[in-house]
């Protein structure tokens, strides 16, 4: 079998320093070059350190708020990720992994050359690696298998982009990372379009006293996330985005510098009169300064809007009377339970329930115990005084328990809160008070509290891994969200986010077939993947076009249906026999408060029976 010519190159370059030309990006052989210079050993496995608890803790504020801002289109890219057998990855500034979204079978492998939240991945720890790389180079990048410098990170093909914020400066990296045999060739532009659209997004927030230009040669790209941005104030360019730069046939480090009058002939009320300007070489463009309406006839007609990037919430009858249900029990300071498979809309829920509460005026404080690193849960969620520990916050933190005073706690993934913690929120929830940690004194709270879990908390009292009086405290009622694949009103659904997703803005239609398939793919992401996809047809399309199969994303095109995966109806009794049985154990033992004995005579069995059961 003839060698890998990449990694033929690699072996070329480390043993005599130099390689056959043309077969290596340029920008990698610099990346190569630096390692080199820093004295990294290609050959090493060491993977880089995760930060400390302590250190992570610096940045998470800021992390915080830089995920939340980023959230749509990772979901998005995620929907993706999964037809891929990829990861999304998003880190700050600096290369140190904030986040990571995708596909579980390889999360595992990832994980294994540690790409997870808390660990760097800048070029000087992680050797030529997307991630570090495009911030090195400050341009996206793609690293194949053997271009990654270290050997233990040629498992990996991946696509990154620096996003960068309107004063030029880089926020932070979105990357998309899969097996190296199997390079996805959309990777790239996918990545792209989303990072496009969050630094879109960043140009929402209001620049006080500043005239906002939007701008393109084409009008119909007028409103979308491709359109040029450039900010202006006094006559001088104070922000931008790529497109607008590139309009200009500036770079960011014209930002501060360049001035209206160095770019363009026309002045400013040309573009309010007009909808049109000249730049500096005579060629026009289209446009509109924000706040005044007046656009080219040409382009009010087919501009592109931007599609929502979160769908209004759509709740059927079923759902509609549960959240009524929950809301009567929150109010009656009944915590509650929510379960159901991953991206069935349990966060969702829990946000409908706390809009329509008698606290929908005081926050709802929504924390992942899974997205928490174990060592941070404690101080995150009971607060802390200042100088608790080495790197704490100067002035301590309140916690989310705190923060929630008032209001509505929604604790994601409930299951996963180490064992040691589950006492002191029970503490918490029975004595409505906390002590933050470092000392001090208690703190009274009243907050409601709503958990959510997609695994069976029951199964995890059994196995020793959450308490049971824990359990009993959170799940006095619990609501079960059903899988997509369950629903009898899918297509209904697929329609109604159709519409609200953009595409009967952008007048877009789906062929008889493809959207069948929308309607019958099995969906194991739910509704998160659903959305997810459809985003993602209506961002790669043009206005106007009907869709077809070939628009559906690998996965959900060659996908299983529901009614592939159908069971033989002897198979459907067999499994609806178990689950009927399953539930009544459950709420046997949930009404003796775990006593089995108690639990085995309301159900008439043996008590070895039950437990026999339990096992199994
Ligand atoms: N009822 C709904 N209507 C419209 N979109 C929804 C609905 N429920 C969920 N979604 C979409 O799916 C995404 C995931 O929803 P959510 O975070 O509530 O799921 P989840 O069950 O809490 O997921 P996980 O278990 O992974 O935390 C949302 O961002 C939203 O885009």
């Amino acid at each position: 079998m003839s060698p890998d010519p990449i990694q033929h190159a690699c072996q070329h370059f480390f043993s005599q320093k130099a390689v056959p030309g043309g077969l290596i990006p340029q920008s990698i052989l610099r990346s190569w070059t630096r390692c080199q210079a820093l004295g990294l050993e290609g050959r090493a496995n060491s993977l880089p350190e995760p930060l400390t608890a302590y250190e992570f803790a610096l940045t998470a504020d800021e992390a915080e708020a830089f995920k939340r801002l980023c959230r749509p289109e990772v979901e998005a890219l995620y929907a993706d990720a999964q037809a891929t057998d990829s990861i999304v990855i998003l880190t700050n500034a600096s290369g140190l992994v904030l986040d990571t979204v995708g596909s579980l079978d390889f999360a595992e492998r990832a994980a294994r050359v540690a790409l997870r939240p808390g660990v760097p991945w800048s070029e000087q720890v992680a050797g030529t690696n997307a991630v570090g790389t495009s911030l090195a180079e400050g341009c996206p990048i793609e690293v194949r298998g053997a271009e990654h410098y270290l050997e233990c990170n040629r498992i990996l093909s991946c696509s990154a982009i620096p996003i960068i914020g309107p004063q030029g400066n880089v926020l932070g990296v979105l990357d998309l990372s899969g097996p190296a045999e199997t390079h996805h060739a959309h990777a790239f532009g996918l990545v792209k379009m989303a990072a496009e659209q969050i630094e879109h997004r960043l140009f929402e927030q209001d620049f006080e006293g500043a005239d906002v230009v939007r701008l393109h040669v084409d009008p119909a790209m007028l409103g979308t996330s491709r359109e040029g941005i450039l900010v202006f104030e006094d006559g001088r360019l104070k922000a931008a985005n790529r497109h607008g730069l590139a309009l200009i046939g500036r770079r960011f480090d014209a930002i501060g510098e360049a001035s209206w009058t160095d770019l363009f002939r026309d002045r400013l009320a040309a573009l309010v009169d007009s909808g049109s300007l000249k730049r500096e070489n005579g060629t026009k463009l289209v446009g509109r300064l924000d706040g005044f309406r007046k656009v080219p006839a040409s382009a009010k007609r087919i501009a592109r809007p931007v599609p929502p990037t979160v769908p209004r919430p759509i709740f059927d009858l079923e759902t509609a009377q549960a959240i009524a249900r929950a809301v009567r029990l929150l109010d009656a300071a009944v915590p509650v339970l929510i379960r159901g498979e991953t991206g069935t809309g349990k966060e969702i829920f829990a946000r409908a329930v706390h809009a329509r509460s008698a606290r929908s005026d005081k926050p709802l404080i929504a924390v992942n115990c899974a997205a928490l690193p174990e060592t941070l849960i404690e101080a995150e969620l009971f607060g802390y005084q200042a100088g608790a520990f080495t790197g704490a916050r100067p002035g301590g933190s309140k916690g989310y328990l705190r923060e929630a005073d008032g209001g509505v706690l929604f604790l994601d993934e409930i299951g996963d809160m180490p064992l040691a913690l589950q006492m002191k929120l029970l503490r918490a929830l029975q004595e409505r008070e906390v002590v933050p940690l470092g000392g001090g004194r208690a703190i009274p709270v009243d907050f409601m509290l709503v958990c959510a879990t997609n695994r069976n908390l029951w199964d995890l009292v059994q196995a020793g891994t959450f308490r049971s009086d824990l359990y009993f405290r959170i799940a006095q009622y619990t609501f079960e969200l059903s899988p997509l694949r369950h629903r009898s009103d899918r297509a209904k659904l697929v329609d109604e986010l159709w519409d609200s997703l953009g595409a009967r803005t952008q007048r877009n239609a789906l062929t008889q077939e493809c959207r069948a398939q929308l309607v019958n793919y099995e969906w194991p992401g739910n509704f998160r993947q659903l959305v997810g996809c459809i985003r993602a047809m209506l961002a790669l399309c043009e206005p106007g076009e009907t869709l077809t199969m070939d628009a559906l994303p690998a996965d959900v095109r060659f996908g299983v249906t529901i009614a592939e995966r159908a069971l033989s109806p002897r198979e459907e009794a067999l499994s609806t026999l178990e689950s009927i049985t399953a539930t009544a154990m459950e709420d046997a033992l949930r009404a003796a408060k775990g006593n089995v004995s108690l639990a085995a005579r309301q159900l008439g069995v043996s008590r070895s029976t039950l437990y026999r059961r339990m096992q199994s």
